[in-house]
């Protein structure tokens, strides 16, 4: 879809808080640019389509030490090309939950959002928000928490009557300054994973573990109970991920020496991540209630694009005269299997690798700019191949069948809290708003044909195993 938009006015800039803190965010390290620059710029030119198919440049931290400590002696690809070095990734313990106080209108209304949605007030309550300015807006921190808190109200602007009622155009108070921190950012002017889940949580107790009890989310939805562990737990998956993260840098770093002895242990380390992902996803059936995902929460993740409930997009009034369409927010937005998928030389079908990469493009630029140079690397998958050492075939493929597993029980997932869940609904009604949304039934918030994608991806995958 084309458009005329409005032209960026000059970026906030990044203050010395941004190398300290550089997001809300599981692997900060891998979201800093260089370090020590302001975030990337985008230019939405000739609108979302344009915008969508504009990569990034080179955006990883190599080098950077911004202040986090190490947690392990692992080795860094320092000097090694462009890979970032994993230096410093470790959990936050301290990030901002509050904009400042000149943003408090933004604030009040996020906090408020559940109460204001259910009660239907919440798009009244927006047409009466000033239109702020966003320069006043400081580092990195503030940027993501402001787009954080724009996207859900949008979410809940747009959703607020169910999909029978949906709105067609983003009025200018919410849309304008939406728009100005996406640019900023390099994000879409949608709620994504980085926002629902990477940046979305607090320590109850700042100096207490980051564990389920001792988290919440800053922002909420509808959905209470259930909402809250849906985004906590994804975020314990990402958790459980990081030590796969490093151990693919490990993996790229060995390749690039030929160590097989470390690369051996990477892989190791890789698959037991993949494991503790699995074991974190599980707690899903612990803490969301499958009625309440399918018919109050998913509504709030859908976009505007693929989506019958909106076949037009949505038209971000002063920003652009034409309507842009945008997928919703969905993990398959999270840079941890994107990630693993490339280190592992994982084929997927064309269908499916179009749909994963266009996925890629609502990502922090420097998510996207870690896969990419993971791509980048030397194939581990020749390596396995032309070294015919055993044990290192045997390891990479531990990675390659947990990964699947990982998938399979996914794929449950998805079944329970969208198939079986919707059978269950029925057309009765529930939560606040109403019926089900039929627009999603056979797809994702992201717009996939659910099953029949995820089933491909999880084949594909396991098509990565290497024989004897
Ligand atoms: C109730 C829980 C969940 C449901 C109902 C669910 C649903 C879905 C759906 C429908 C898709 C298809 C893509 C789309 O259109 O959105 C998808 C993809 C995906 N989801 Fe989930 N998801 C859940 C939890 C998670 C969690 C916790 C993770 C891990 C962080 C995750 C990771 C992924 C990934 C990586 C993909 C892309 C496909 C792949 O690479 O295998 N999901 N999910």
């Amino acid at each position: 879809m084309g458009g005329t938009a409005r032209s960026p006015h000059p970026k906030p800039a990044a203050g010395a808080g941004a190398q300290r803190l550089l997001i809300s965010n599981l692997y900060s390290c891998l979201l800093s640019p260089s370090g020590h620059g302001s975030p990337p710029r985008t230019r939405f030119g000739a609108g979302a389509q344009r915008w969508l198919s504009t990569k990034q440049g080179s955006t990883v931290c190599p080098g950077w030490d911004g202040g986090w400590g190490r947690e392990g002696g692992e080795p860094t690809a320092r000097g090694a090309g462009p890979l970032p070095a994993l230096r410093g990734v470790r959990l936050p313990s301290a990030q901002p939950s509050e904009l400042p106080p000149s943003y408090s209108v933004w604030m009040d209304i996020a906090h408020e959002l559940p109460q204001l949605i259910a009660s239907r007030q919440l798009r009244a309550r927006i047409h009466q928000m000033p239109q702020l300015n966003t320069q006043h807006l400081r580092g990195r921190e503030e940027l993501h928490l402001a787009h954080l808190v724009l996207s859900f109200l949008t979410m809940g602007y747009v959703w607020q009557e169910g999909e029978e009622g949906t709105m067609k155009v983003l009025p200018c108070n919410l849309a304008v300054p939406f728009w100005e921190v996406s640019q900023t950012l390099g994000l879409p002017p949608i709620l994504t994973h980085a926002d629902f889940v990477l940046a979305n949580w607090r320590r109850k107790d700042p100096s207490g573990p980051l564990e389920i009890e001792n988290l919440e989310p800053i922002i909420s939805l509808p959905g209470g109970e259930s909402l809250r562990g849906f985004i906590l737990v994804t975020l314990l998956v990402e958790k459980a991920a990081l030590p796969g993260i490093k151990a693919t840098i490990q993996a790229v770093h060995a390749l690039r020496h030929l160590d097989d002895e470390l690369l051996h242990r990477a892989l190791q380390g890789l698959s037991a991540a993949i494991g503790d992902m699995d074991k974190a996803l599980q707690q899903m059936h612990d803490y969301v209630d499958p009625a309440v995902f399918y018919t109050v929460i998913r509504i709030f993740l859908s976009g505007w694009r693929d989506n019958a409930a909106m076949p037009h997009g949505l038209l971000y009034e002063g920003v652009s005269e034409q309507p842009m369409a945008f997928s919703g927010g969905s993990a398959a937005q999270s840079s941890v299997l994107h990630a693993f998928d490339e280190l592992l030389g994982i084929q997927h079908s064309q269908e499916s690798t179009a749909f994963l990469h266009r996925m890629r493009d609502y990502m922090p630029p420097p998510h996207r700019a870690f896969i990419r140079d993971i791509s980048r690397a030397p194939s581990l998958r020749q390596h396995i191949l032309s070294s015919a050492d055993p044990q290192l075939r045997e390891a990479f493929n531990h990675c390659v069948t947990a990964l699947a597993d990982f998938r399979s029980h996914h794929i449950a997932i998805v079944s329970k809290y969208i198939a079986v869940a919707k059978a269950k609904a029925g057309q009765k009604e529930a939560g606040s708003i109403g019926k089900p949304p039929a627009a999603l039934e056979a797809k994702g918030t992201g717009g996939s044909h659910i099953f029949i994608f995820l089933k491909s991806v999880r084949d594909s995958t396991r098509e990565g195993l290497i024989s004897a």
